[in-house]
């Protein structure tokens, strides 16, 4: 099933989601055909990950084109909707970047922009797949054992991506080649991307996990229990700073003390160069009350508040390797732009 999982799908008057909120436990399909549901959809998570919210974000202009056409808006009303969905969420680097990719295409009419924002899908669907291979090749390269041990944080499969996963690609792909013995699933707290969506992706695919609280993850990783971490990313700066779901530093930090590699992998289209470095990338602080809350149960006494950067920065320092579609890069020095 999540080989032909396609988190987002043009399906020509609109986009279909898989309303991510509901699984595991329900399956369900969210349409979108107005720019007002679209944000809303971004903002709860419906649609989600880095990759997943570019292609959104691109097919999302189309959907400000048919509204516009529909309600009679002028040109600036339709800019307004489309600058509603880039600020929906400000971290991922790659919404402002799928609806700058299609923005130029504009002029041209619906078909034009819908064929490159396809295009925009077409290429994280096959640049997943290369990470996945290039990921592998570089652990297998380095590993003193099979099968490994791998630790993932947060969820980075064909959920959050167009297809296929990042860190979760490269995961597949040392399944695939007999390399795995288990995936450590971080629960990632507090909307449960890792026990819910990764749980529910590596199920799919028949790879072993186990899910464990976020707090464990330092631990299991000094106990020896991990070969290598794999983590995705939602902006990586100029100087390889890595901005990714909470709770990613402390999985560097235990990887660095422990002396095994940490792994990030991402597209180029996650890569954001005119930031210098992550003191410059803009974290969401969300809903203090998610925290709150478990699995959407209060769980906090009255009046307790809640403290909700969703994500956190792990320095380059702590990177062992950048994975992306083009091959494995030692970012400790930086990003040396692609030719
Ligand atoms: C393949 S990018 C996935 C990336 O996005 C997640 O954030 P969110 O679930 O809030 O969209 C998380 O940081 C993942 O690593």
């Amino acid at each position: 099933m999540v080989n032909e999982l396609r988190a987002v799908e043009w399906v020509g008057d609109g986009l279909r989601l898989i309303d991510q909120t509901v699984l595991p436990g329900r399956f369900e399909h969210l349409d979108v055909r107005d720019t007002g549901t679209l944000v809303d959809a971004i903002r709860r998570l419906v649609v989600r990950g880095a990759p997943a919210l570019g292609v959104a974000g691109a097919f999302g202009v189309v959907i400000a084109m048919i509204e516009a056409e529909r309600q009679g808006w002028d040109d600036a009303e339709r800019d307004a909707a489309v600058e509603r969905i880039r600020t929906a969420r400000p971290t991922a680097v790659n919404l402002a970047a799928g609806i700058d990719r299609v923005v130029p295409f504009v002029p041209k009419g619906v078909e034009a922009v819908v064929a490159e924002a396809q295009k925009l899908l077409d290429e994280d669907v096959l640049g997943n797949r290369a990470i996945g291979k290039a990921g592998a090749d570089w652990i297998l390269a380095r590993a003193g054992k099979r099968p490994l041990r791998v630790l993932t944080h947060c969820n980075t499969g064909a959920l959050a991506t167009a297809g296929w996963g990042t860190a979760f690609g490269v995961i597949r792909e040392l399944s695939e080649l007999g390399a795995l013995e288990v995936v450590y699933a971080d629960e990632t707290r507090p909307l449960l991307q890792g026990s819910r969506l990764t749980a529910w992706e590596l199920e799919q695919v028949g790879i072993p996990y186990l899910v464990q609280a976020d707090g464990a993850a330092a631990s299991t990783i000094l106990r020896g229990l991990v070969d290598v971490a794999i983590i995705g990313a939602d902006r990586i700066a100029a100087n390889g700073d890595t901005a990714n779901k909470i709770g990613s530093v402390g999985v560097a930090l235990a990887c660095a003390d422990a002396g095994i590699p940490f792994m990030v992998a991402a597209p180029w289209s996650t890569i954001d160069l005119s930031t210098p470095s992550g003191a410059g990338i803009p974290i969401e602080e969300r809903p203090g009350d998610e925290v709150l809350a478990w699995a959407g149960n209060p769980v906090a006494p009255e009046g307790a508040r809640g403290f909700n950067p969703a994500f956190d920065v792990v320095p380059a320092r702590l990177v062992t390797a950048l994975v992306t579609e083009t091959g494995v890069l030692e970012v400790s020095e930086g990003v040396t732009p692609r030719d």
